[in-house]
């Protein structure tokens, strides 16, 4: 009997306006053409995930064992750039070891050119932010990744959505949930290791730690201060060419495993150039006409 009282609320959950009005109130993003939200091209968020994405394998090339001993033909690409990396470190600060194993976000800092991470926010009453914590960010670059469990129009969300304030709302309806407590830690878990293919990781879970293997993958924690917004929200797909060996750097999975769908991403691109110390803020409500 609960298992049908709770299907039939769901089910009108779902129909009905209060939901709509639910999500609306706390994601609106009115943006009638979609070619208008966005602020740098598909192909430049793709150069630059899979840009940090390749050093990070790079100098993770001995945990890459099982994936490289399956895919030889990766393995020969990836010790070619392995050479150049090594070439260039020693000519940096490297000299004295056969080869350099830098953190994440030291990787995020040579590869982009300035780091981000989790602090109290500059905000009264606002919890935890994002901060440009070393280097400098010009405008138009990716400067994080708004992680979690990505949810179709038609799939539960109700239990995970209940006084859950890390759901966000794309354009098309659909919902990703970036909480890393409770049971969002739990589904998003859960639907990772599904998908887990042998040694291949379809997605990083490392994000509901403390130690991120995707230091970008923060931007679920970066507070609303709409006057002065310095990044905004922008969708993208991971096309189906993407590198297999690359997914384990993808924070984000699918709630429904389905061979045809692809993750959608959300990456927070900066509005202008922001400098060493500054907050990110966006703008939760974004209205683009
Ligand atoms: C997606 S979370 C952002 C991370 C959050 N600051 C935290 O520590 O978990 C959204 C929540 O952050 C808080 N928040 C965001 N922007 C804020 C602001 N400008 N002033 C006060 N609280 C804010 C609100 O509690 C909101 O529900």
């Amino acid at each position: 009997l609960l298992l049908r009282l709770c299907t039939g609320f769901l089910r009108s959950w779902e129909k009905c306006n209060l939901k709509k009005f639910f999500f609306l109130y706390r994601t609106l993003r009115y943006v009638p053409e979609s070619s208008k939200d966005k602020i740098i091209s598909d192909e430049d968020v793709f150069e630059t995930l899979l840009k940090l994405f390749k050093a990070l394998f790079i100098n993770d090339f001995n945990r890459q064992a099982p994936i490289l001993a399956l895919l030889p033909e990766i393995r020969s690409k990836y010790l070619e750039l392995q050479t150049v990396e090594q070439k260039r470190s020693k000519v940096n600060s490297c000299s004295h070891q056969s080869r350099c194993v830098f953190s994440p976000e030291e990787v995020l800092f040579n590869t982009l050119g300035f780091t981000v991470s989790r602090d109290r926010s500059s905000l009264v009453s606002a919890g935890t932010g994002v901060f440009v914590t070393k280097g400098f960010v010009p405008k138009g670059m990716v400067v994080s990744i708004y992680p979690g469990t990505v949810y179709r129009k038609h799939e539960p969300i109700f239990f995970q959505s209940l006084g859950n304030p890390f759901i966000f709302r794309c354009i098309d309806g659909v919902l990703i949930d970036g909480n890393d407590k409770g049971l969002s830690r739990s589904v998003y878990r859960s639907c990772s290791r599904r998908d887990q293919l042998g040694p291949f990781q379809m997605s990083d879970e490392s994000w509901l730690t403390a130690t991120l293997q995707n230091p970008l993958a923060v931007g679920q924690y970066v507070n609303n201060c709409s006057r002065a917004a310095n990044v905004c929200y922008q969708e993208f797909d991971v096309p189906g060419y993407f590198p297999v060996e690359l997914k384990q750097y993808l924070p984000n999975i699918v709630y429904s495993h389905d061979l045809e769908s692809h993750p959608r991403c959300v990456v927070l691109v900066t509005l202008r150039d922001i400098k060493q110390g500054e907050e990110l803020f966006s703008n939760y409500y974004t209205v683009v006409s």
